[in-house]
Order: structure tokens, then C-alpha cells, then sequence
């Protein structure tokens, strides 16, 4: 194994938690995970946090992201930034998820060695890297022992070669870079893109914008069947800060909630939540994806982190953010639409 840069590995006796004052890169820091990771080390007392946009850094640029990195030279680094969509999205744009996904965390592990400053960094998978038919629940050996989901394979390629990179950098530069696969996630600042986004934003926008109508139906895609396993964004910060502080090894970690439940029952939780009283109708032309994903997380569990956020407590909370803070926006969208819909519908033909 060869040996790190020996400013990382000048205090290597203390730990994350130990480390308050040190910088931490996170990067994507304005997205559903970033947010909340950010949220969690604030309210722990850290106080060197480094955050860039989008618009500040790209991080498909390698030169950038060489030149960030040695200027500022982070100790920690936690990879919450990337390409990321719901089943559609993914399906639409397959260039997009491989190459960046490939681009972003190339160039961040890359740079976290080549800075020499880095003692720690956190890579984010996710579930679909695991066979569509591995067995549930989902231990971390599965990867890599079958065909993947179709619809999300491009992204799912991307994250295991990110898995793949890290334990190349620990074996090859002695960077200590860990990888944590999340399991299906919701939240504040998630996002809420009506076609793009993942099932809970877009279910929980459509209820809303539903009853604000009065509609009569709500559409939900595919047939309802397939089984999700949902963890609140608050959780998954909580786990990968105590990753951070506890856990420095080659293999990959799952974290779940351990509870699963159909998209059926989902959409009837959302709809009670939300107090939209019409009917579910299902749109059988969308992909249903793969038929089940619960994730095995006893590995974490046995190191002592378990999530607390129940599934419709999370849900309640994150429709009050929602309201609060995106609702309005969406509301006149949708109702200049359907103003310039009946404006054409109107027109003589
Ligand atoms: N959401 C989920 O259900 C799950 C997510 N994950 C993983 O968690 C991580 C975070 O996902 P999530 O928070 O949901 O995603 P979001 O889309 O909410 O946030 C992604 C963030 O990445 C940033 N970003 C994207 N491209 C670039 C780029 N080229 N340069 C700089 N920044 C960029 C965005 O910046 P900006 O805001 O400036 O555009 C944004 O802040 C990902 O690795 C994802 O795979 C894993 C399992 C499930
Ligand atoms: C986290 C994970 O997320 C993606 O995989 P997915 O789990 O299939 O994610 P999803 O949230 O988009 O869908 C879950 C289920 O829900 C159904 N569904 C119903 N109605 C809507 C709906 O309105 N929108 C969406 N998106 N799905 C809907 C949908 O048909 C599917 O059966 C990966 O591509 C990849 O990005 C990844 O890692």
C-alpha cells in the first residue's frame, strides 16, 4: 500500500468528531443530501466548512477541481454532489448520468490525493447499484453478482466504478476514502421536478397541487407494485457523520431504514397526508423499475447507528417544508399553464 500525503496523517490519532475546527469540503451542499450533511455539522460545532455551487466550481472540470483542491486544501471531504433523478430522468438522459457521475467523483478522489491534505472522504452510492433481482434484503457482497435495472444501469455503473475508485486510491495511495450506499431518500430541499424527480417529491407536489385544484384524480406512474425502502435525508446525515468518525475500510456500507412498503400504500400515505381527497388512478405506460430493494443494513447496525425518523412522521414534515418553502412557486406555474391551456383550447382553429 503506498503512503498518504504526511499532512493527512499528521494527527491521524484523532477523530472526525474530534475535529471541529478542520475544513470540511462538502461538496453539494445546496442538494437534498449536501443540505442536510451541512445542517447535521453545523449543530455539531463544526466550523470550517467549505461549500461551493455549481456555478462557483464544476466539478466535471478537472483542471478546477485540481486547482480548488490545492488551494484550499481540505481535510475531510464528504462527496455528496452528482447527477441524480428519478427513474425517468435517469432513463432520459443516460449520457448524463454516466459522464458526470464519472467525471465528479473522478476528479474529487483524485484531487483528495494529489492535495495531500485529505485524512478522510466520503462517497456516496446508492441501492441500484445491486442487481435488479438480488436477494432482500440486500447484503453489500451482492454487488456485482448480476444484471442491473435497466432504467437507472448508466448511473448505476458510474457508482459502482465510484465504489471501485476509492478502494483503488486506499490500495494503491493509502487514501482513506470510504463508500456508503443510501437507500431510496426524501426530505427538505429535495427536488421536487414534476418529471425528473424521485417518487416521494413528485407525489408530494401533485397531492398538493391537486387539492389546491380540487381535482378529482391524482395519476401515479406504473402499476404500484414494486416494494421501496424510504430513509429521511436527516438519518442518512447522521449515519454518514458517524461513518466519518468511525469507519475507515475497502468495503462499501448499506444504509437503510429496514422498512419497505409498496408504492400503492405510498401513494395512499402521501394523499392522506397531503388531505387530498380524490382518486388514485395508475399510469401503467411508466416504468415500475426494479420490483423490490431493501437494503440489508445490519453492517451499520452492528457497529452501533440505527435510523429514528418513522416513515410518515418524515413525510408530515417534509410536505410542511415543502409548503412553506416551494409550493407557492409551483402552484402559479401550474395555474399560468393551465390559463394559456384554455387561452389555445379557446382560439378559433
Ligand atoms: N436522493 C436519493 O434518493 C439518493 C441519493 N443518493 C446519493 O446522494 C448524493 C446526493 O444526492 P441528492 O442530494 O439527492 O442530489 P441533489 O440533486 O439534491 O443534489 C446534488 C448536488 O450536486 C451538485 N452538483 C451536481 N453536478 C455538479 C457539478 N457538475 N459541479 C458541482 N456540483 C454539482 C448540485 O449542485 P447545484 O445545487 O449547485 O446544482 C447539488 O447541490 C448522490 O451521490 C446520490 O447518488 C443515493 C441514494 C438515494
Ligand atoms: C434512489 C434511486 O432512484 C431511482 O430508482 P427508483 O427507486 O425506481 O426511483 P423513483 O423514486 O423514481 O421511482 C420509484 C417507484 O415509484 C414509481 N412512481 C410512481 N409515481 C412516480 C412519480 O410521479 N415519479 C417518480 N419518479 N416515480 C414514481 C416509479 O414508477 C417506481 O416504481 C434510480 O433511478 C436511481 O436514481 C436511484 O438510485
Amino acid at each position: 500500500m503506498g503512503s498518504h500525503g504526511s499532512e493527512a496523517g499528521a494527527e491521524a490519532g484523532s477523530s472526525f468528531l474530534s475535529d471541529k475546527s478542520a475544513k470540511v469540503f462538502v461538496a453539494g451542499h445546496g442538494g437534498l443530501v449536501g443540505s442536510a450533511v451541512q445542517r447535521r455539522l453545523v449543530s455539531l460545532g463544526f466550523t470550517n466548512l467549505l461549500v461551493r455551487r455549481r456555478s462557483e466550481l464544476d466539478l466535471t472540470s478537472q483542471p478546477a477541481v485540481d486547482a480548488f483542491f490545492l488551494l484550499e486544501r481540505p481535510r475531510y471531504v464528504i462527496l455528496a454532489a452528482a447527477k441524480v433523478g428519478g427513474i425517468v430522468a435517469n432513463s432520459a438522459l443516460p449520457a448524463d448520468f454516466i459522464a458526470d457521475n464519472l467525471l465528479i467523483q473522478t476528479n474529487v478522489v483524485r484531487a483528495a490525493h494529489l492535495a495531500g491534505s485529505v485524512r478522510k472522504l466520503l462517497f456516496l452510492g446508492s441501492s441500484c447499484i445491486y442487481p435488479k433481482f438480488a436477494p432482500q434484503p440486500i447484503p453489500e457482497s451482492a454487488l456485482l453478482s448480476g444484471p442491473l435495472e435497466p432504467t437507472n444501469q448508466w448511473y448505476a455503473v458510474a457508482k459502482i466504478a465510484g465504489v471501485k475508485l476509492c478502494q483503488a486510491f486506499r490500495l494503491q495511495h493509502g487514501l482513506d476514502a470510504v463508500s456508503a450506499m443510501p437507500t431510496n431518500l426524501y426530505g427538505p430541499r429535495d427536488n421536487f421536478h414534476p418529471d425528473h424527480s424521485h417518487v416521494l417529491p413528485a407525489l408530494l407536489r401533485r397531492f398538493h397541487l391537486a387539492k389546491l385544484a380540487a381535482a378529482p384524480r391524482v395519476v401515479v406512474w406504473g402499476s404500484g407494485a414494486p416494494l421501496r425502502e424510504f430513509l429521511h435525508v436527516d438519518d442518512l446525515a447522521d449515519a454518514l457523520v458517524f461513518l466519518m468518525d468511525r469507519y475507515s475500510d475497502l468495503d462499501h456500507v448499506n444504509v437503510g431504514s429496514g422498512a419497505e412498503i409498496s408504492i400503492r400504500d405510498l401513494a395512499e400515505m402521501v394523499r392522506d397526508v397531503v388531505g387530498f381527497r380524490g382518486e388514485i388512478v395508475w399510469d401503467a405506460s411508466k416504468p415500475d423499475g426494479t420490483p423490490r430493494k431493501l437494503m440489508d443494513s445490519s453492517k451499520i447496525a452492528a457497529m452501533g447507528w440505527k435510523p429514528k425518523i418513522a416513515l410518515r412522521d418524515g413525510l408530515v414534515e417534509t410536505y410542511k417544508w415543502y409548503v412553506e418553502n416551494a409550493a407557492a412557486d409551483h402552484h402559479s406555474q401550474s395555474q399560468s399553464q393551465s390559463q394559456s391551456q384554455s387561452q389555445s383550447q379557446s382560439q378559433p382553429q
